[in-house]
């Protein structure tokens, strides 16, 4: 499969990849095939292999313990996995590529629990987000050029918090902070968004709220969204978005909402309990 795909490796080059210089020419964006993964003899990934399109919006689902953070631990290099291909686009080989090499080439990750600076503004912490400078004493000086300000300005309004832009991010609720930690991760221009249970803990409204903002991203990312709550799956996937079920470890079903929601094996093991 990988040499029909024309995938070739890129080891030891992880620090001369550039954003935006994903190869998708073949038109996915992530391709995992045979995946395997084990803690101390237990095989928490045993053979997943999926793949996602460039600019799809992926909804995983499945139980708990089916691999789905060990999947995103694989991608983002947190994992190494003992057996398996894992590739962004077709010539990123993200097996041989160190953490930060993942997320400088265009992988950003939300973790299930909102990671903002609590005691900064919204407006600062997008703009410690673009920062390439890390040191935050320096950013926060330096002044930021016009077109920082515009991307500042359209991610505020990407994410309905114009309207809170000088509170202090701590003071926000758990769905504004979810929604500030997306537009941190969206200052860096990412081409792979994976979320994970963003919808989990936060409000009916606020969880409508989030399915728009990530709907509205279709089209300048692709998305991998790990998620329990089905009514924010089915405002992701509508009727024709591709659903993956995950059990132990591997892919036990996928295809629209509607076909895996009506699946024998899945209401068994994940749906029907
Ligand atoms: N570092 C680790 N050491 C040992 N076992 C682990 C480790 N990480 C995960 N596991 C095990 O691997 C299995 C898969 O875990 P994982 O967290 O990937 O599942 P999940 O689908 O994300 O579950 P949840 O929906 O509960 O978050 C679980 O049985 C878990 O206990």
């Amino acid at each position: 499969m990988s040499a029909n795909l024309g995938i070739h490796s890129d080891a030891g080059l992880g620090h001369l990849y550039e954003r935006g210089k994903i190869d998708v020419s073949h038109g996915q964006i992530l391709y995992l095939e045979d995946v395997q993964v084990s803690f101390d003899g237990f095989k928490a990934l045993r053979g997943l292999s999926l793949t996602i399109e460039d600019n799809e919006l992926r909804c995983i689902i499945g139980p708990n313990g089916a691999g789905k953070t060990t999947m995103m631990d694989v991608v983002t290099g947190k994992t190494r996995p003992d057996a398996g291909t894992v590739f962004l686009g077709q010539t990123m080989d993200l097996t041989r590529m160190d953490e930060a090499a993942i997320a400088q080439a265009g992988v950003g990750r939300k973790f299930q629990k909102p990671t903002v600076f609590e005691n900064h503004t919204v407006w600062q912490n997008l703009d410690l987000a673009r920062a390439t400078d890390k040191r935050w004493f320096k950013s926060l000086r330096a002044r930021p050029s016009a077109q920082a300000i515009g991307a500042i300005e359209a991610t505020l309004e990407r994410t309905a918090l114009t309207d809170v832009v000088q509170r202090p991010a701590g003071e926000l609720s758990h769905g504004q902070k979810q929604r500030l930690e997306i537009g941190m991760l969206l200052m860096q221009e990412p081409r792979l968004l994976l979320l994970d249970e963003p919808a989990a803990g936060i409000s009916d409204d606020e969880t409508m709220q989030l399915a728009e903002l990530l709907n509205s991203l279709r089209g300048s990312c692709s998305m991998l969204v790990v998620e329990h709550d089905m009514a924010f799956v089915a405002a992701l996937a509508g009727e024709s978005g591709r659903v993956t079920v995950l059990a132990e470890g591997s892919v036990l079903a996928e295809g629209t909402l509607a076909q895996v929601q009506s699946d024998e094996r899945v209401i068994e093991s994940y749906l029907g309990r």
